[in-house]
C-alpha cells in the first residue's frame, strides 16, 4: 500500500497524531479541562471554535486490565465488529480496502435532535509503532482515522451534513510477568489507552447541543468499546 495515493497523507497524519497523543494533557499547553472521570478513565476537552463552529478537541486516557493494545486496535479498526460497539452508527460502508491495514469508510450517524443528521468519509489505518523505550516489548499499536474526499460520496449531497474528523487510538500494552515465572495470563496484562478526537460538525449545530452530545457520547463510547473488547477476548488466547 506504500504506493497508494493516500500513503503520504497517512504517513504524515499517523506520525503527527501519535506524537500529539503521547503528550500528556499537562504538556499540550494550557486549556485542557477534565470533563468526565470514571475509575481509570479521564476525559479532557479544549473549547475551540472554527468560524463559529464548535470543534472541541478531545483527549481521553484510560487503563484497562486483561487486554492488549493489539486487541483493542483490532476491534476498533475492523469493520465487522463496529455495529456491536458504535451506538450512534446508523449505516457503515467499506468504500475501499486499500490493504489489510488501510480501509476507507463511509458512515452515517444517527440524527441527534435538533441538529441535522451527519455522515463521515474517512480513511482508517492500523499500525504497530516501535516503542522507543522498550524495543523488544509488545510495543505500541495505533489506529488513525481521518476524513477524506471521495468523488463517489460528495459532501452534503443528500440528507446528511458531512463532518470532518481526525481520530487517534493509541494503545500501549503493559505486561507484569508472574513472580513464579509461569506463563503470562490476562491477569498479568493491561493496556494504556489514549484516544484523541477532533470532529468538525460540518454544518451549523448549536454549540450547546454539540457540547452536550460530546459530553454524553464520548464517555459512553469509550466505556462501551473497552467493555466490548474485554468480553470478546476473555476466553481467547492473548494476541500481542
Ligand atoms: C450534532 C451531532 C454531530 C456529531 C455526529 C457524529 C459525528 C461523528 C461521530 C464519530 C465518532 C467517532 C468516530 S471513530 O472514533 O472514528 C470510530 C468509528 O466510528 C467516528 C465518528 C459521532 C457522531 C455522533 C455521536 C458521537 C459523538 C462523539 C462520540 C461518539 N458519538
Amino acid at each position: 500500500a506504500c504506493s497508494h495515493r493516500l500513503w503520504p497523507e497517512i504517513e504524515n497524519t499517523v506520525m503527527e497524531q501519535v506524537a500529539m497523543a503521547k503528550l500528556g494533557v499537562g504538556e499540550c499547553g494550557a486549556g485542557w479541562q477534565l470533563f468526565a472521570e470514571d475509575g481509570e478513565m479521564k476525559m479532557y476537552r479544549r473549547e475551540e471554535e472554527m468560524n463559529g463552529l464548535v470543534v472541541d478537541p478531545l483527549k481521553a486516557v484510560h487503563v484497562v486490565k486483561g487486554i492488549t493494545g493489539y486487541e483493542l486496535c483490532h476491534y476498533f479498526f475492523s469493520p465487522q465488529y463496529r455495529y456491536d460497539w458504535e451506538t450512534t452508527l446508523e449505516h457503515m460502508v467499506v468504500v475501499e480496502t486499500i490493504s489489510e491495514d488501510t480501509i476507507v469508510f463511509q458512515q452515517t450517524h444517527k440524527r441527534i435532535w435538533p441538529a441535522s443528521q451527519r455522515d463521515a468519509v474517512f480513511w482508517s489505518h492500523m499500525r504497530k509503532l516501535s516503542d522507543d523505550q522498550d524495543t523488544e516489548g509488545p510495543g505500541l499499536w495505533a489506529v488513525v482515522n481521518k476524513s477524506t474526499e471521495l468523488p463517489n460520496y460528495p459532501a452534503n449531497a443528500g440528507k446528511c451534513v458531512r463532518v470532518y474528523l481526525t481520530v487517534c487510538l493509541l494503545c500501549q500494552t503493559l505486561v507484569n510477568p508472574p513472580k513464579n515465572g509461569g506463563p503470562v495470563t490476562r491477569e498479568d496484562i493491561s493496556c494504556k489507552i489514549t484516544y484523541c478526537s477532533v470532529v468538525n460538525p460540518g454544518g451549523w449545530a448549536p454549540a450547546s447541543v454539540l457540547r452536550a452530545v460530546y459530553k454524553r457520547e464520548y464517555p459512553k463510547f469509550l466505556k462501551r468499546f473497552t467493555a466490548y473488547v474485554i468480553n470478546q477476548t476473555k476466553d481467547k488466547p492473548i494476541t500481542f
